[in-house]
């Protein structure tokens, strides 16, 4: 099927494109066609006129856990140890298939709504989240998360049931779905388990996803435990002879920043959750300077308390400049890059999305560009960035397919979703 939209403001996002064109984007099937200026091809499908709209990549969410929005508000204002000893784990202790059903389902709707076309997820029960990808159908990267604090026989169950999970489902939903394997994080996993899971990833020939240096306390700990800080300590145990990415890496010394762009390692931002929490911001801007392309997530709607990815690209353009007392920090357009193509590298994507150019995946959102706070329209780029809300986006196409046409979502159905969510929620309620 040939889409067609013309008369359309569009962002590309491509390195060495001008920053905005006017003119027409055509999708064929999945793939983007042509994206052109002047007269638009006569054969198509499908025609819509997106005057008044602005095409641009769908933001791309490179770390979180879709189904912790049935504990959005559960526990508020704790720094990280306490909220997951004592708050998260507990009841996620609880959970079972219908609330990651559920509440992944919540998190696709709030995404789709908010112009993710794609998200990274690490959590349990994955086979639900990953049919939830193939119905509704957006693009996910999903790994099954490993906490090996059990005894010997659940953490190898874990790591088993992680295997099988890549086998069944990398590259499926027409290739929508890739997996990793996630050891959770370097103090919930002891180092000769993250050995073993690195292993598996180099047999499975996938990347692995783990949270890295988010805290202080965290890595006081490592070095009490190990006697080396978490980077240097992942390193060891060769997780970054693999492809990897790593959420947070808010703790890093200048020489870990080093060490993480010599292996090519990704990093995921997740500036709203870790000042949530507390745990402090990230070096952005030493990462930069170091090579790095470091992407964004919102962590999960427990810790952020949403799943925005406009409020994400907008705290990455803020909160470095006010840290660092330089405007400079992070500019509008490398705070785009960041939600968009640097969340396609981070994922291993990059061939195939996170700009709008011919023979890539049609993942595109439109924002409507009429609203008062977007005018007078003359910086495109830096409304996106500074100016615009989720309640913009107007239009969502994941492979070419419309998942979100003027608002109105066509592969779930939210009233019923809303009311399986709060009753899951309700079955494991304290
Ligand atoms: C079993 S994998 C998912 C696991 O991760 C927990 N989690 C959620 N947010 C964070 C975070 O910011 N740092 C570390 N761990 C986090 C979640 O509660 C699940 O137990
Ligand atoms: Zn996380």
């Amino acid at each position: 099927m040939k889409r067609l939209l013309t008369h359309a403001r569009i962002l590309t996002m491509k390195k060495g494109d001008s920053p905005v064109r006017d003119g027409y984007l055509l999708m064929n099937g999945d793939t983007i066609a042509q994206v052109g200026e002047g007269n638009p091809p006569s054969d198509w499908d499908e025609v819509t006129d997106m005057k008044g709209r602005l095409i641009l990549p769908g933001f791309i969410n490179t770390h979180g856990h879709a189904a912790m929005t049935l504990l959005r508000g559960y526990a508020d204002d704790l720094p990280l140890q306490t909220w997951l000893e004592d708050k998260m784990w507990p009841i996620e202790g609880k959970f079972g298939p219908r609330q990651v059903k559920w509440g992944t389902s919540l998190a696709v709707i709030e995404m789709i709504r908010g112009g993710t076309t794609c998200f990274a997820d690490m959590y349990d029960h994955m086979e639900e989240v990953a049919r939830v990808v193939e119905e509704t159908g957006i693009r996910a990267s999903l790994c099954r998360g490993v906490i090996g604090l059990g005894n010997e026989a659940e953490r190898e169950a874990k790591r088993r049931e992680s295997v099988r999970f890549v086998r069944d489902w990398d590259g499926q939903a027409d290739g929508r779905i890739s997996a990793m394997m996630a050891p959770h994080a370097p103090y919930t996993c002891p180092p000769a388990y993250i050995e073993a899971i690195v292993a598996d990833a180099a047999e499975a020939n996938v990347p692995i996803h783990i949270h890295l240096s988010e805290t202080r306390a965290e890595v006081e700990q490592n070095v009490k435990d190990y006697g080396l800080r978490p980077v240097e300590h992942l390193r060891r145990l060769g997780v970054f002879d693999r492809p990897a990415l790593v959420a947070h890496a808010v703790h890093v010394t200048k020489e870990e920043i080093g060490i993480l762009a010599e292996h090519g390692v990704k990093v995921s931002h997740n500036p709203g959750s870790n000042l949530k929490l507390g745990s402090g911001i990230a070096p952005v801007p030493t990462m930069l300077k170091r090579g790095l392309r470091p992407s964004l997530g919102t962590d999960s709607a427990a810790s952020n308390n949403n799943l925005d990815m406009l409020e994400e690209i907008r705290l990455a353009a803020l909160i470095h400049k006010g840290a660092h007392m330089d405007p400079e920090a992070v500019p509008a357009e490398t705070a785009l890059e960041m939600g968009t193509l640097y969340g396609a590298e981070s994922l291993f994507w990059d061939h195939e999305i996170g700009t709008l150019e011919p023979g890539k995946k049609a993942d595109l959102i439109s924002l409507d560009l009429d609203g008062a706070h977007m005018q007078p329209p003359h910086d495109l780029l830096s409304h996106v960035v500074y100016a615009a809300g989720s309640a913009d986006v107007q239009d969502v196409f994941v492979n070419g397919r419309p998942l979100m046409r003027n608002r109105e979502l066509l592969t779930i159905d939210e009233e019923r979703v809303k009311f399986e969510a709060k009753e899951a929620y309700r079955e494991v309620a304290p």
